[in-house]
C-alpha cells in the first residue's frame, strides 16, 4: 500500500506542482493518475521512489515513511518505467532486463535466464535478446522497459505515462499486455497518463489532477463516468461518457437475431422466403461456417435471377464485428453505428456469426442499463 499524507511540491519560483495529495494506493491493483499537463502526476509518481522530496507532508509505502529508506535500495525494489523506455543503449535487451538483478548480485547466468523469462512474458521473440533497443521499434521497446522494470519481482510498478510515444494501435496492445500481467502479478501499479481512455481501460481505481495540483476525483472508472464530482472532471472526461460507461456492461445478453442469416449457397428465391418472415430490410450472408460474407439489401435482392446463389452477388462489405462473449455494449454500439445496415453483427471468438442485434434491440439493452 501507498499512502501519500498531504504531500504537496511547491517550487522555489512559487510553482504548486502538488497541493498536498492524501490517497492511498490499493496494493495488488492499478491506480492510473490523469489529468491535464502540468497538475503533478509525475512530480506525484517521483515522491514515491523519492526521485522528488515533497516540501510537507510524506508518503509512506506499507506504513514505513518512503524518506527513511535509503534511496538507492528503495530504486531497486520498486519498478520503474518512463515513456520511450528509456533504456541503456548501448546494452543489449537482455541486458537491459538484467540490470537491477545484476546489481543486486544475482550472477550473469540466472540474471540473463531471468531475462529470457521476462522476455517471452511481455511477448518479445527470443531472437531479439541480443538485439540493442535501436534495433526495436518503439512498442517493442517498452516492453523491454517493462520486463526491466519487473525483473526483481517489485511489488511496486511505477509506470510515467509508458505508451505515450506509440501509436493507437501498438498502444492498445501494450495495455491489453498490462492487463494479462497484472491479472497474473497482481503487482501495486501506480500508472500516469494524459489519456482518460487510457486510464479507464487500465485503472481499478483513478485519480484525476486538476489546475493547481489538486487531486480533483479519487474514484472507480465506473463511479467517475457516472459520478463526475464537478465540471471540471465533467469536461476532462469528455462529452461522449454515457458512451464510454457502456464498456462496463457485457454484450452477452443482447438479443441476437438469426433469423436474417442467409446461406451463402442459398438461391435468391429461397433467400427472400427468409427475409420476408423476417421483415427485416437487410439480411447477413454467411459461409458454411458461419464466417460472414456481407449484407445483401433485401429490396435489391428481389431484382435479381431467382435462381442465383447469393455467393455470387457483390454484396455490402459487413464492417466490424463484436465478440458477444468477450466485448462490451460499447463495442456492440460500434458494431452497429459502423455497419452500413445499421445492425451490430454478433460473432463467437472464432470470428463465427452468432446472431445480428438491431438497433431497437441495443438501444433496449443500453437505456437498461442507464
Ligand atoms: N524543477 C522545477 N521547478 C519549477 N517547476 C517545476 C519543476 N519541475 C516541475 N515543475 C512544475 O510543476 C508542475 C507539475 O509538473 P508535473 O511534471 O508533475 O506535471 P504532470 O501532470 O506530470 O504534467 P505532464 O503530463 O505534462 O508531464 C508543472 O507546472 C511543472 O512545470
Amino acid at each position: 500500500m501507498i499512502t501519500f499524507e498531504g504531500a504537496a511540491k511547491h517550487y522555489p519560483d512559487g510553482t504548486v506542482a502538488v497541493a498536498g495529495l492524501d490517497l492511498t494506493v490499493e496494493s495488488g491493483r492499478t491506480t492510473v493518475f490523469v489529468g491535464p499537463s502540468g497538475s503533478g502526476k509525475t512530480t506525484s509518481l517521483r515522491m514515491v521512489n523519492r526521485m522528488v522530496a515533497p516540501t510537507s507532508g510524506t508518503v509512506l509505502v506499507d506504513g514505513e515513511d518512503v524518506r527513511s529508506q535509503d534511496p538507492a535500495r528503495l530504486r531497486r525494489s520498486i519498478g520503474y518505467v518512463i515513456q520511450q523506455a528509456g533504456l541503456f543503449p548501448h546494452r543489449t535487451v537482455r541486458d537491459n532486463i538484467a540490470t537491477v538483478p545484476l546489481l543486486l548480485g544475482w550472477g550473469r547466468s540466472r540474471a540473463r535466464a531471468r531475462a529470457a523469462e521476462l522476455m517471452e512474458s511481455v511477448g518479445l521473440e527470443p531472437s531479439q535478446a541480443k538485439r540493442y533497443p535501436h534495433q526495436l521499434s518503439g512498442g517493442q521497446q517498452q516492453r523491454v522497459g517493462v520486463a526491466r522494470a519487473l525483473a526483481a519481482d517489485p511489488p511496486i510498478l511505477l509506470m510515467d505515462e509508458p505508451f505515450s510515444a506509440v501509436d493507437p494501435v501498438v498502444r492498445t496492445g501494450l495495455q491489453d499486455e498490462l492487463l494479462r500481467l497484472q491479472a497474473e502479478l497482481r503487482k501495486t501499479v501506480l500508472f500516469v497518463t494524459h489519456d482518460i481512455d487510457e486510464a479507464i481501460r487500465i485503472g481499478d481505481r483513478i485519480a484525476v489532477f486538476g489546475p493547481g495540483g489538486e487531486l480533483a476525483q479519487y474514484d472507480t472508472p465506473e463511479r467517475l463516468l457516472t459520478h463526475p464530482v464537478d465540471d471540471f472532471v465533467e469536461s476532462f472526461i469528455g462529452y461522449d461518457r454515457g458512451v464510454r460507461r457502456l464498456a462496463f456492461f457485457p454484450a452477452n445478453e443482447l438479443a441476437l437475431r438469426e433469423d436474417v442469416l442467409l446461406d451463402d449457397q442459398d438461391t435468391v428465391e429461397r433467400a427472400l422466403n427468409t427475409v420476408d418472415t423476417a421483415g427485416q430490410p437487410w439480411a447477413l450472408v454467411v459461409d458454411a461456417q458461419r464466417m460472414p460474407l456481407g449484407w445483401v439489401d433485401v429490396d435489391r435482392l428481389r431484382h435479381e435471377p431467382s435462381g442465383l446463389e447469393l455467393g455470387r452477388l457483390t454484396l455490402t462489405a459487413y464492417g466490424h464485428t463484436f465478440d458477444v462473449e468477450r466485448d462490451s455494449l460499447r463495442a456492440a454500439l460500434d458494431a452497429a453505428v459502423l455497419s452500413p445496415a445499421g445492425r451490430a453483427v454478433g460473432v463467437d471468438p472464432d470470428g463465427r456469426v452468432l446472431g445480428v442485434v438491431s438497433q431497437a434491440d441495443l438501444g433496449n439493452a443500453i437505456w437498461s442499463v442507464s
